[in-house]
C-alpha cells in the first residue's frame, strides 16, 4: 500500500438536484456533470465521496412522454424507472473520461429506520470506496414516493451523511445559500454566511409558490436539522458558480455554512 492509500480520508456527501443538473433547461447538461467530475478528481485526494443525484425523471422526459405526468404519481414513478438507467449511463460515460468509476445505490427513507439495512448500506459504501468506486444515490421511486411528491433529495442526502458519519454534506443549489429574505423576491436580501441556530433563520424562508414537487429552502433547513443533530457540517453552495465546491472550500465564493467547521 502506498502513502496515498494509507491516508484516512474525510467523508464528503454531495447532493445535486434536477434544477442544477438541467441548468434551468429541460435537458440534463453534460457540462454540469463534467464540472462535477472535474472537481471530484481533485476532491478525491482528500475525501471519500458519495453523490446524491436526482434527475431520473428529467432524463426520461428527454426520451419519452407519459400521459398524466403532472397529475399521477405512478407516471412519475414510471419515468423515474426509465430515466434512472439513462442517467447512470450519462454519469458513467462522462465520469469514465475523467478516470472515475461509479456505482448506483437506490434507497428509501424507510431503509434508514432499519438498523440492519443501515449496516448493509454502510458496508457497501465503505467497500465501494475501498475499490475506488463513487456511489451515486437516488431515491428508489418505485417503492417510495416521498421525494417525488413532496421534497427533493435534501433529506435523503442528510440521512446518507448520518449513516456514513460524513464530515461534510454539500447541497448544490441554484442559489448562494440562505438569505435573510428570498432573494428572488427581494433584491436587497443579504446572504447568511454561517448558521449555528436554526430557529433564528426559519422566519427567513419565503417560498415563491406551492411546495408541490420541490422541497425549496424548507427541505434544506430540515436537512440541516438532521445534520446538526448528528454533528455533520452542511453547506449550501451555488452550482451555477465555477468550481463551486473547491472554491467554497477556499472561501473564494459566498455560501452558507451550517454547524461546526470541517476538521475543526
Ligand atoms: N430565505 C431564503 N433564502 C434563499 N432562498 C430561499 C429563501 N426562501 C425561499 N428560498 C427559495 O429556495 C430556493 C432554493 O430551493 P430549491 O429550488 O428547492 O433548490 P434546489 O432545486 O437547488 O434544491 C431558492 O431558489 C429560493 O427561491
Ligand atoms: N428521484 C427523482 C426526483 C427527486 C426530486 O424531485 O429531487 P430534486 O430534483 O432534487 O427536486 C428523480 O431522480 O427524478
Amino acid at each position: 500500500m502506498n502513502n496515498e492509500e494509507l491516508k484516512v480520508k474525510k467523508k464528503l456527501i454531495i447532493k445535486i438536484g434536477t434544477s442544477t443538473l438541467t441548468a434551468g433547461t429541460n435537458r440534463i447538461s453534460f457540462a454540469v456533470i463534467e464540472s462535477l467530475a472535474r472537481q471530484i478528481v481533485e476532491l478525491k485526494k482528500e475525501y471519500d465521496i458519495v453523490i446524491v443525484s436526482s434527475g431520473a425523471i428529467a432524463t426520461a422526459r428527454q426520451f419519452v412522454e407519459i400521459n398524466g405526468f403532472n397529475k399521477h404519481v405512478d407516471s412519475k414513478q414510471a419515468l423515474a424507472a426509465i430515466g434512472q438507467t439513462k442517467l447512470m449511463e450519462l454519469y458513467d460515460n462522462i465520469f469514465s473520461t475523467f478516470g472515475l468509476n461509479i456505482a448506483q445505490i437506490l434507497l428509501t427513507y424507510r431503509d434508514f429506520e432499519n438498523p440492519v439495512a443501515n449496516e448493509n448500506t454502510r458496508n457497501t459504501i465503505r467497500r465501494l470506496w475501498q475499490v475506488d468506486y463513487i456511489p451515486i444515490v437516488n431515491e428508489n421511486d418505485t417503492v417510495s414516493i416521498e421525494e417525488i411528491v413532496l421534497g427533493d433529495n435534501d433529506k435523503l442526502s442528510a440521512l446518507v451523511s448520518v449513516i456514513t458519519e460524513a464530515d461534510l454534506l454539500v447541497l448544490v443549489s441554484d442559489i448562494d445559500g440562505i438569505f435573510d429574505r428570498n432573494p428572488h423576491l427581494h433584491a436587497d436580501a443579504q446572504l447568511i454566511a454561517e448558521v449555528t441556530d436554526l430557529d433564528s433563520i426559519k422566519e427567513f424562508i419565503e417560498e415563491k409558490e406551492s411546495l408541490l414537487g420541490t422541497g425549496g429552502m424548507s427541505s434544506k433547513v430540515h436537512a440541516a436539522e438532521i445534520c446538526m443533530q448528528h454533528n455533520v457540517e452542511m453547506w449550501i453552495v451555488n452550482g451555477q458558480r465555477a468550481n463551486y465546491i473547491i472554491n467554497a472550500m477556499g472561501d473564494r465564493i459566498p455560501f452558507t455554512r451550517f454547524g461546526k467547521k470541517v476538521g475543526k
